[in-house]
């Protein structure tokens, strides 16, 4: 079986080309010809660890091709995954447009048996509204499947979490898709969970809204933390051991960022609501996240007074370690605030760079940590990149104006910091 993406962005070309580590054929269609020509080249477009590699001996073996020829690909292939962008809405709900043009592109070309399978992250009822945008269009009367099978890997782990993925989950009615997506997946060892296409599809966000609230709850509580003197680290520790809690996404920190948590919770609620359901408690999610990087802020505006004419460093700009993705990053909330209340910023970041918008560009872009630290009133934290916990404090503390450390990620040991000479402050931890 030939497999086709379409999309290739983060997860359409993760798929591809773990697909083709798997020995299947794939050809990957995207519609920006740019994308394409260099994926074509063996040049990854954005910052995935080990995808380039992957691609280029793909590209080697012959097991990968790619193009932006919609009609011939959508022909010589029978199994066709849609990896293509389900952005917010300004109403908060997802945009289908490109989910729709693609099943329109399938059902204007397809020229046989197609199982079409969805891997963006769609609302519940994708899969009868996908089903219905294909027949609407169809010239001949060929059969087809469309499945839901949503993707759950992770930026910066894109590779290992496809490879290895927990669970495999396959939403379809019907025998021959299940069937299908069976042998497609034969070689990944975890359990394979075969569902109706809406559970499938409210799985999906159900993990990522589940996920968000564990970020959210601990950073209420590290508010808490600060009060108290406790220290939100030993907490989540102290929790997390016992298994029902689990240990991972408990991180305090400036909150969650990225393309993916924030557009999937508010699609959950923007659902819930047209189904005359309050997700409160997502709610109450969202508003802890769009208040948590003025949090620190707040911190650190007790200690700087004012931030008028401070010249501030903010290290670590993606929106999470190991990519350069700074779609909702949390540390452009810091900068938009920081430059409204008239800091002089220099930004560094070790792959991520600021959006070329006119609001950025006040902001200094340092090639070296050392150029942003340098004279800075003030230095946030704003990714957990490791090596910042790499970095000579005691020599940044000797090139800073005042040494004011505020840690959106409580990376750094807060008693070394102090033994240093250092101002610190994190999240529920100082
Ligand atoms: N980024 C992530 O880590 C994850 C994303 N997802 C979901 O996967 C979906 C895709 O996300 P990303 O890969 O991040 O998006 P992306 O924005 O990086 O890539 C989408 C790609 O689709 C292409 N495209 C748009 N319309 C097209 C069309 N008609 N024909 C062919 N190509 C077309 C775009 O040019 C782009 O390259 C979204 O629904 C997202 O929520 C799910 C799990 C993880
Ligand atoms: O649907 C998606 O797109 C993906 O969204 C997330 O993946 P991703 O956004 O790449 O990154 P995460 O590692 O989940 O981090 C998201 C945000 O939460 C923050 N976070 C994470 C964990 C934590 O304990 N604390 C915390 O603040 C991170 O800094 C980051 O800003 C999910 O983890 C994936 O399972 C899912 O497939």
């Amino acid at each position: 079986m030939n497999i086709l993406v379409i999309g290739t962005g983060y997860v359409g070309t993760t798929t591809a080309l773990v697909f083709a580590e798997m020995g299947w054929n794939v050809t990957g269609l995207d519609t920006d010809a740019q994308k394409i020509q260099q994926l074509e080249k063996g040049v990854l477009y954005f910052y995935e660890p080990g995808l380039e590699e992957l691609l280029r001996k793909h590209l080697g073996t012959g097991q990968i091709r790619f193009t932006t020829n919609k009609d011939k690909a959508i022909q010589e292939h029978e199994a066709i995954f849609i990896c293509v962008g389900t952005p917010s809405r300004p109403d908060g709900g997802a945009d289908m447009r490109y989910v729709k043009q693609v099943a329109e592109d399938i059902g204007q070309t397809m020229n046989g048996y197609k199982l079409v399978i969805t891997k963006s992250t769609v609302p519940v009822g994708t899969q009868e509204q996908v089903t219905g945008w294909i027949q609407a269009v169809q010239k001949g009367s060929f059969p087809f499947d469309v499945a839901s099978n949503p993707e759950f890997l992770r930026e910066g782990k894109a590779l290992e979490d496809a490879l290895n993925p927990d669970r495999v989950i396959i939403g379809t009615n019907s025998k021959r898709a299940e069937n299908l997506l069976r042998t497609l997946y034969r070689s990944i060892k975890c359990p394979i969970v075969v569902t109706a296409p809406r559970t499938a599809e409210l799985i999906k966000y159900a993990s990522n809204a589940f996920l968000a609230t564990k970020i959210s709850y601990m950073n209420e509580l590290a508010r808490l933390c600060d009060q108290l003197g406790v220290n939100i680290i030993e907490v989540a520790n102290g929790i997390g051991l016992d298994p029902r809690i689990g240990t991972s996404f408990l991180q305090a920190g400036i909150g969650y960022g990225g393309s993916c948590f924030p557009k999937d919770v508010s699609a959950l609620i923007f659902a819930a609501k047209q189904n005359h359901i309050e997700l409160s408690i997502l709610g109450k999610v969202v508003n802890v996240n769009q208040t948590q990087p003025l949090y620190l802020l707040d911190k650190a505006r007790e200690r700087l007074k004012s931030f008028a004419n401070k010249k501030v460093a903010v290290l670590g700009l993606a929106f999470k370690p190991d990519t350069d993705d700074m779609r909702e990053a949390p540390a452009l909330r810091i900068i938009d605030r920081l430059l409204s209340e008239q800091a002089k910023v220099y930004a560094y970041d070790p792959v991520a760079k600021l959006p070329a918008d006119v609001q950025y560009e006040s902001v200094a872009s340092c090639m070296a940590l050392e150029d942003a630290v340098q004279g800075a009133d003030a230095v946030f934290l704003c990714t957990e990149w490791p090596v910042f916990q790499k970095v000579d404090w005691t020599k940044m503390k000797g090139i800073m104006n005042r040494p004011n450390l505020f840690d959106g990620r409580n990376l750094l040991d807060s008693d070394e910091m102090n033994a240093i000479g250092f101002f610190y402050q994190g999240i529920g931890y100082e």
